[in-house]
């Protein structure tokens, strides 16, 4: 019997094995991605480095001697590795449980392929189960709460949190998102909203699922 953490470690391994070798890689966060740089460690000599989506995930990188590189100097690169609270079978993702929903989106939105790692947990018929990250601008926060109640969520500030970016986490209960593409669009209308954990616009092109079974892919 594999626990989750063998599932999220099987799911990231594999991922190896679609990092073409001698470009750039970009790194998500949290517990599932740790498990990723760990792998790309194992080949940090075939590739030129990577881009980073939050401070934990630079540290690590770096304890392990990968190179990480500005953003800013980079046009575009292959493929980008993260994690999800929920994936649904459209590829959409709930992300955030970390807090680097908003460097993860940016991250995301300059690479060709995004893979998603994931254990088997974390896929949901319906989104929303997992209370939605938004990361807000702290003066907007009483503001962003009202808002997000009145499309039908209860929105909590996440306590002692302070974001990569300096601002805060509202995590929102009660959602069933029907129409992902269409909320994670309006959510980030709302002024003070800098981004939300929605990940539909721009969903995961392969999900790579650690299960009791092994790795399941999809495409
Ligand atoms: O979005 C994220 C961080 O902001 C993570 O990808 C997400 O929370 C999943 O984390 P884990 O791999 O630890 O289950």
């Amino acid at each position: 019997m594999l626990t989750q953490d063998d599932m999220k470690r099987k799911a990231a391994w594999t991922a190896l094995d679609y990092i073409p070798r001698h470009t750039i890689v970009g790194v998500g966060t949290g517990s599932t991605v740790n498990h990723f740089i760990d792998a790309l460690a194992s080949i940090k000599e075939d590739i030129e480095g990577a881009v980073s989506s939050s401070e934990q995930s630079t540290e690590r990188l770096k304890a392990l001697g990968i190179p990480v590189l500005d953003l800013n100097s980079i046009d575009s690169f292959a493929v980008y590795v993260d994690g999800a609270d929920e994936i649904n079978p459209d590829r959409h993702m709930i992300k955030g449980g970390g807090a680097a929903l908003t460097r993860e989106k940016i991250v995301a939105a300059v690479a060709e392929t995004f893979i998603c790692i994931v254990d088997e947990s974390k896929e949901v018929p319906v989104l929303g189960h997992f209370p939605l990250p938004v990361e807000v601008i702290p003066m907007a926060s009483s503001y962003v709460a009202r808002e997000l109640n009145k499309i039908g969520g209860r929105a909590v500030l996440r306590q002692g949190v302070v974001t990569d970016n300096g601002n805060q986490i509202l995590d929102v209960h009660d959602l069933e998102i029907q129409h992902p593409i269409q909320l994670e669009a309006q959510i980030n209308n709302i002024v003070g909203v800098v981004t939300n954990g929605i990940f539909a616009a721009r969903a995961a092109d392969i999900v790579l699922v650690g299960s009791q079974q092994g790795t399941k892919v999809y495409k």
